[in-house]
């Protein structure tokens, strides 16, 4: 079996998982990097506390999260100086992702120069866009000039639930249409044509698209302008604002859905309209790409939000009986779901299969590290 040690590493957060295989040998996280009381000051000091307490033994690979690949990555790629580079020129794609990713890349190469390392991609599973899907309508020279198109992020857990709801719903993946809500910290949905990704809600950025925990999602740019004339501020400020600052933390001072749902129960007002905001956008989302595709054999919800919240789930798909899209009630409460979480939660017979599917980017990173690794080998 291979050891693959997987760093995930976030905005403010490293997970980490050590696989003997499918295996899980050691798993962790730390947390509120960089904030008072967090675990660690930084990455580099999250990273090396990680490298110390985990079994470094035996390991053929390292596979590392990157979130922000550009236009130069369409799969997993073994990671050399060149590569390393042209992660860091893309920071600015993903200011609060590349740099985290950067600087677990530069302390496992230091602690293990003699261990091949992978990076793996959110963007590269989104490749397979066409032109009209990413393409922003703006001054084309510009947007060429200065790489400004969409490239869409989360495509590896993209990719992963749709294989796993195709499995699930007993579909063969090359014949089945999937609308994928990936509803974590960041947030984006994706249609899924055959297994290939035909459009996805984020855009340049992870900043596009739905509503997050502290990102704004969807925004007339004029607000920039606006705020930067009428208000005066900064450019770096209203970055600040829209990118930390917004979403459901903009909205309610609370930037978990947990705690925005408690809010509402107990008829707090600005919780309820954050609720109603996050799944109306989801909605428009998905009539967006049930028309992208055609028709939808299935939707599946994954990660944090996705997984865990039957609210969540029947407000964004409510009032869609006419597409024959419905969230069974009892079902949602995903009473009998299988030994990986997944459960069907529609009502028998539906045209289109509601899904709840949890999403595992580490094992998938896993997988792609080693596919990576042999065929880099096989290449020398
Ligand atoms: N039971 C729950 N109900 C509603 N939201 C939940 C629940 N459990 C977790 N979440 C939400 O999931 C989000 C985090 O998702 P997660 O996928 O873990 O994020 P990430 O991996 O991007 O850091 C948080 O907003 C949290 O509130
Ligand atoms: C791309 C992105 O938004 O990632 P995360 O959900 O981990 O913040
Ligand atoms: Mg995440």
């Amino acid at each position: 079996m291979t050891r693959v040690l997987v760093l995930n590493s976030g905005s403010s957060s490293v997970k980490y998982r050590l696989f003997d295989g499918r295996r899980t040998l050691a798993r962790g996280l730390v947390e509120r990097i960089g904030e008072d009381g967090g675990d660690a000051a930084d990455h580099a000091a999250a990273l090396r506390r990680i490298m110390e307490s985990v079994d470094l033994d035996g390991l053929a690979v390292v596979g590392h999260r990157v979130v922000h690949g550009g236009t130069e990555f369409d799969s997993a790629t073994l990671i050399d100086d060149d590569v390393a580079a042209v992660i860091e020129r893309l920071i600015p794609l993903a200011p609060l992702h590349n740099p985290a990713a950067l600087s677990g890349i530069t302390v496992a190469r230091k602690l293990l120069p003699e261990v091949a390392q992978v990076a793996v991609f959110d963007t590269a599973f989104h490749r397979t866009i066409e032109p009209a899907g990413i393409t922003y309508a703006m001054d084309a020279a510009l947007a060429e000039r200065w790489g400004v198109r969409r490239y869409g992020m989360h495509g590896t857990s993209h990719a992963y639930v749709s294989r796993r709801t195709a499995a699930l719903l007993g579909l063969a993946p090359e014949a089945a249409n999937i609308i994928t809500l990936h509803l974590g910290n960041g947030a984006s949905a994706c249609a899924v044509r055959g297994g290939r990704s035909v459009a996805t809600s984020m855009g340049m950025a992870p900043q596009q698209g739905l509503v997050m925990g502290t990102r704004s999602g969807d925004i007339d740019p004029t607000v920039i302008f606006h705020l930067h004339r009428a208000a005066g501020m900064p450019v770096d400020e209203i970055e600040h604002s829209l990118t930390r600052a917004a979403g459901l933390l903009g909205l309610t001072g609370d930037n978990d859905m947990r705690a925005v749902q408690r809010r509402r129960q107990q008829g707090d007002p600005a919780a309820g309209l954050a609720f109603d905001v996050y799944c109306r956008r989801i909605k428009e989302y998905v009539g967006a790409y049930l028309a992208v595709l055609g028709r939808a054999d299935a939707i599946a919800f994954t990660a944090g939000v996705g997984e865990n919240s039957p609210e969540v789930r029947a407000a964004a798909l409510s009032g869609l009986d006419g597409l024959g899209i419905a969230v069974d009630r009892h079902r949602n409460e995903q009473i009998a779901p299988n030994e990986r979480g997944e459960q069907v939660v529609s009502p028998d017979g539906s045209p289109t299969a509601i899904c709840v599917v949890p999403t595992d980017e580490e094992l998938e990173i896993a997988q792609q590290s080693v596919a990576a690794l042999g065929a880099g080998q096989s290449a020398r």
